[in-house]
């Protein structure tokens, strides 16, 4: 370990913050240190728990661990304090529950702290691709952004999709939802963040189309993106394979937050 070493610090052990550990130990990117997890109960057994990597009981316990990125990967409630947390301990913040920022006052708080900080909010893709093209037409000007996402019923159980719609039943594919992307991160934070952040990307909250899809047939967990502008037309489509122990959660997600703390620490960034 050196003093040049991005020092990370994951907040949640839960589907994601479990494979993101175990890519990164699997990869072994130079100049990456998995400096510390945040867990709710630090006296739980973990197996699987990294090497070298602290437990962090709370917000407070950040700052003496010196993290360089902390990557959060626990809920919605866990976007504000571990974001105002990590920026105050000089640390850039990379949120994976994007939902929170329906409510646009925390993602301006956020801001303006990581500027006073000399820090940054990174916001990776997440289960999307395209956002790198979305948020460049947007600097043209877009017309129309579309977003349809399509899951099996499993994955809408336990959400507000059960009340909209008799999940166990359906023998073809339901559009249980159609708004806006403000409407259906705050409605559905387990299953729509990316919602906010091809709304972030593009023409904002209000004006984002958001269709949800709830599929028999679906494998995966399907992405489906258009927009139009004045840079032309984009039509992005995945088909995302769910991460083993949460079927809500893509496997795109965390190669994102990996790809994003690599970057953070490469010499070449792609
Ligand atoms: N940006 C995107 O494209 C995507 C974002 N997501 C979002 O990413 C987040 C993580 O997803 P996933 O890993 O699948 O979810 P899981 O439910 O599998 O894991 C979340 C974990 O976070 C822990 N946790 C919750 N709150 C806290 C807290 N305050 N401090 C520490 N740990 C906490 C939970 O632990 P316990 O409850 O046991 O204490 C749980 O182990 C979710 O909000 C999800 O909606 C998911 C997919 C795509
Ligand atoms: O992982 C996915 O496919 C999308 C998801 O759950 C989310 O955005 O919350």
């Amino acid at each position: 370990m050196s003093g040049s070493d991005l020092r990370v610090v994951l907040v949640g052990w839960g589907a994601i913050g479990q494979r993101v550990a175990a890519l990164l130990a699997e990869r072994r990117p130079p100049r990456v240190v998995l400096a510390g997890v945040a867990v709710r109960d630090a006296g739980v057994v973990r197996p699987g728990w990294p090497a070298g990597a602290a437990r962090v009981a709370g917000p407070d316990g950040l700052a003496a661990l010196a993290p360089g990125l902390v990557v959060e990967c626990a809920g919605r409630a866990a976007v504000m304090d571990w974001g105002r947390a990590a920026l105050a301990a000089g640390a850039d913040f990379a949120p994976a529950s994007t939902s929170a920022f329906t409510d646009g006052a925390l993602l301006a708080d956020l801001a303006a702290r990581a500027t006073a900080a000399g820090r940054q909010v990174l916001i990776a893709p997440g289960a999307l691709g395209g956002i790198d093209a979305l948020a460049a037409a947007a600097r043209l000007g877009l017309a129309e952004v579309r977003h349809e996402i399509v899951k099996p019923p499993a994955a809408w159980a336990g959400t507000a999709a059960e009340k909209l719609c008799d999940l166990a039943a359906l023998t073809a594919p339901l559009t249980f939802f159609d708004g806006t992307a403000a409407e259906a991160a705050r409605d559905f934070p387990q299953n729509a963040n990316v919602a906010m952040i091809t709304a972030l990307a593009g023409i904002g909250p209000a004006r984002t189309r958001i269709a949800l899809v709830a599929d028999p047939g679906a494998a995966g967990n399907a992405h489906r993106l258009r927009a139009t502008g004045d840079f032309g037309t984009m039509t992005i489509a995945l088909e995302n394979r769910p991460l083993a122990t949460n079927p809500k959660s893509s496997e795109l997600t965390a190669l994102a937050l990996v790809r994003l703390i690599e970057n953070r620490a490469a010499a070449v960034v792609l």
